[in-house]
């Protein structure tokens, strides 16, 4: 897992306004790059182009991966045609090179040295019947034919080297026939240092016409002895010239460029077979393929980009959005009533947010809190509430002198002095006391320098402010936090509350949180109180204070002031003590909830 003081991203926006719960984690640490305000509002004002930027390349990305398919698919192709042909010229090669090895197989080895005229006749006889043979005789020193079937003597001049087979007394070479000019491959049968049979095979007798498909005008073939020497060879410019093969053909460049290739190895004579077709050529057989797969890749990719452009099109960002709201002055406190759980009486309120927009909706905070936090705008965001509840509280609150009032800040707030300065300019002035304000810091997310928000938070307390810690035991910093930064108050998060259930006896969470705050001498408040176990259970196990429906949700500042007022009485007349009780110690009455935000 990451560590614990590792930057997180949480990803908002219309993601979490559908799933408030939900918020994804990355690992990275953009945290810190997202809050440079000049990132932000540079992504926000060129969100449009970057969508569609995307939209463009995600819109692109279909065609290119259907190319690339279909690019795999078509070279495949061409192989299997290629293995086909290159199988079966390669078992017409062994054919014929089998043949002359039969037709030495089947003479009398023992009369051969000397050529009589039976010899020479055997000769002519195995020449006839096997058409493929244009000739035999007896080879002398490897180069020079006697005895042969069809004039008293030839020379042959080797074009490539000998080469032995897997039978050792065969050997192999191709040749030129020094009298008629043509080519072919001599094989011979050594039955004397000296002297070998040998059979001449001419290369016209390696038929290569086996490409039985549409290629068959296109591909190169090859059959050559292992050492290389070409024995035969077709391809698209000899068929054209009509040349023979060994004939200097000079290749279009074109046509060697991207080929499919493939290459066959004979295990019974040293001859291998290369089949080669231009890709372009397979290509352009799959082309009325292609133009549907083509057709389909640019339907999809517009749909994307169209996708992408009406989102880039449909709403101004978030970002710009809540910042004209900020100056509009469109983010208002409300007031949600804490209450003394031991003595019945309220003890204040927490100020949650709500964006009031121009047509009169109210907006929750789960659709733009993460957003203002990670962009920074949650500062101006939290400067307008806090004149808000100065201007909403100042009255009522000089005459309730212990009523407190808590304002959630959020990490950044404790980047630097700033927010100290605030508080006095703010409050300095107002019927608000400085003791009767809370600032509350959540543990969902790290503080960067823990030694600068105990500073900060020193000069706060000095000005009598006190300090909570929200959504205690659901983050990072846990008993670091409140032994570190100096805590007054700890509030138990809604979670923990609910595990608080009819018949449970004890919540082991709740009550070694409770402990903690204790020992160190915190008041301790409940969040999310809902029912009346809960209640009961927060009472018993000496809770200070509670929030929640089972009182009263977030109130507009109206609603909240005239339940101060029914509840607080007017401080001309009432002391404190005197504040009505809306918990009886004995039996619980809670308050009929008013309104709903
Ligand atoms: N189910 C249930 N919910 C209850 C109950 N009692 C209170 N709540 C809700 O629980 C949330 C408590 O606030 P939070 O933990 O500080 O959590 C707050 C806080 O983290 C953030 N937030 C709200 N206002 C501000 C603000 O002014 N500044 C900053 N930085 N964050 C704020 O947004 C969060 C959500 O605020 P809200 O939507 O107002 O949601 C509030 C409140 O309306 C209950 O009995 N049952």
């Amino acid at each position: 897992m990451f560590p614990s003081n590792f930057p997180l991203l949480r990803i908002s926006g219309s993601f979490s306004a559908y799933f408030p719960k939900v918020k994804l984690i990355l690992g990275l640490n953009t945290y810190s790059l997202f809050w440079r305000k000049g990132v932000y509002r540079l992504m926000n004002r060129f969100r449009s182009i970057l969508l569609m930027f995307l939209g463009v390349v995600l819109g692109v990305i279909p065609l290119f991966a259907a190319n690339i398919f279909m690019r795999d698919f078509v070279y495949k192709q061409g192989e299997q045609h290629l293995e086909q042909s290159a199988q079966r010229t390669l078992k017409h090669s062994e054919g014929l090179i089998q043949l002359a090895v039969d037709v030495f197989s089947a003479l009398p080895h023992y009369q051969v040295l000397e050529c009589g005229d039976e010899l020479q006749s055997r000769f002519r006889a195995m020449v006839l019947r096997h058409t493929t043979l244009h000739d035999v005789g007896l080879v002398y020193n490897g180069e020079f034919m006697y005895c042969s079937s069809l004039k008293e003597s030839t020379r042959f001049y080797p074009t490539s080297d000998v080469v032995i087979g897997s039978v050792p007394h065969l050997s192999y070479v191709a040749v030129n026939d020094g009298e008629t000019g043509k080519n072919g491959v001599l094989v011979k049968w050594a039955i004397s240092d000296a002297v070998s049979l040998g059979g001449f095979i001419l290369v016209d007798a390696f038929n290569l016409e086996f490409m039985q498909n549409e290629f068959a005008d296109l591909f190169r073939m090859t059959v050559s002895l292992t050492n290389s020497a070409q024995i035969a060879e077709t391809s698209p410019e000899s068929r054209l010239l009509k040349r023979a093969p060994f004939s200097l053909v000079k290749l279009d460049p074109a046509w060697t460029e991207n080929l499919i290739t493939y290459q066959q190895e004979s295990d019974r004579y040293p001859i291998t077979v290369s089949v080669g077709v231009p890709f372009q050529a397979v290509w352009d057989a799959f082309s009325g393929a292609m133009n549907v797969i083509n057709g389909l890749g640019i339907l999809i990719g517009a749909l994307i980009l169209i996708f992408f452009m009406r989102i880039s099109l449909r709403k101004p960002g978030q970002y710009d959005s809540i910042e004209q709201g900020i100056k509009r002055k469109e983010f208002i406190p409300y007031y949600q009533p804490i209450i003394d759980i031991q003595n019945g009486r309220l003890a204040g309120c927490e100020v949650l947010v709500r964006w009031r927009k121009a047509d009169g909706s109210i907006v929750s905070p789960g659709h733009f809190i993460d957003i203002a936090e990670a962009s920074g705008l949650a500062r101006p965001m939290t400067s307008l509430l806090m004149e808000k509840v100065a201007q909403d509280l100042s009255v009522s609150y000089s005459r309730h002198p212990h009523l407190k009032v808590a304002i959630n800040l959020f990490n950044r707030h404790f980047d630097d002095l700033g927010i100290v300065s605030e508080i006095e300019q703010t409050f300095g002035n107002s019927g608000v006391r400085f003791n009767q304000l809370v600032f509350e810091i959540t543990e969902r997310q790290p503080l960067e320098n823990l030694d600068r928000a105990r500073a900060i938070i020193a000069r706060m307390q000095k000005l009598g402010v006190r300090v909570a810690l929200d959504d205690a035991g659901t983050g990072h910093g846990g008993f670091a936090y409140l032994q570190k930064l100096g805590m007054n108050i700890i509030k138990i998060d809604k979670l923990f509350v609910d595990a608080i259930t009819s018949g449970c006896d004890s919540v082991p969470i709740v009550d070694s949180l409770r402990q903690m705050a204790k020992g160190m001498d915190m008041v301790v408040v409940a969040e999310g109180v809902e029912t009346e176990e809960q209640l009961d259970y927060l009472r018993r196990t000496g809770i200070d204070e509670a929030q929640g429906y089972i009182f009263a949700p977030p109130l507009p500042a109206r609603a909240y002031l005239e339940l101060v007022g029914a509840l607080g009485g007017d401080a001309n007349q009432l002391d404190d003590q005197e504040t009505p009780l809306i918990i009886s110690p004995d039996s619980l009455v809670t308050m009929p909830k008013t309104q709903t935000a």
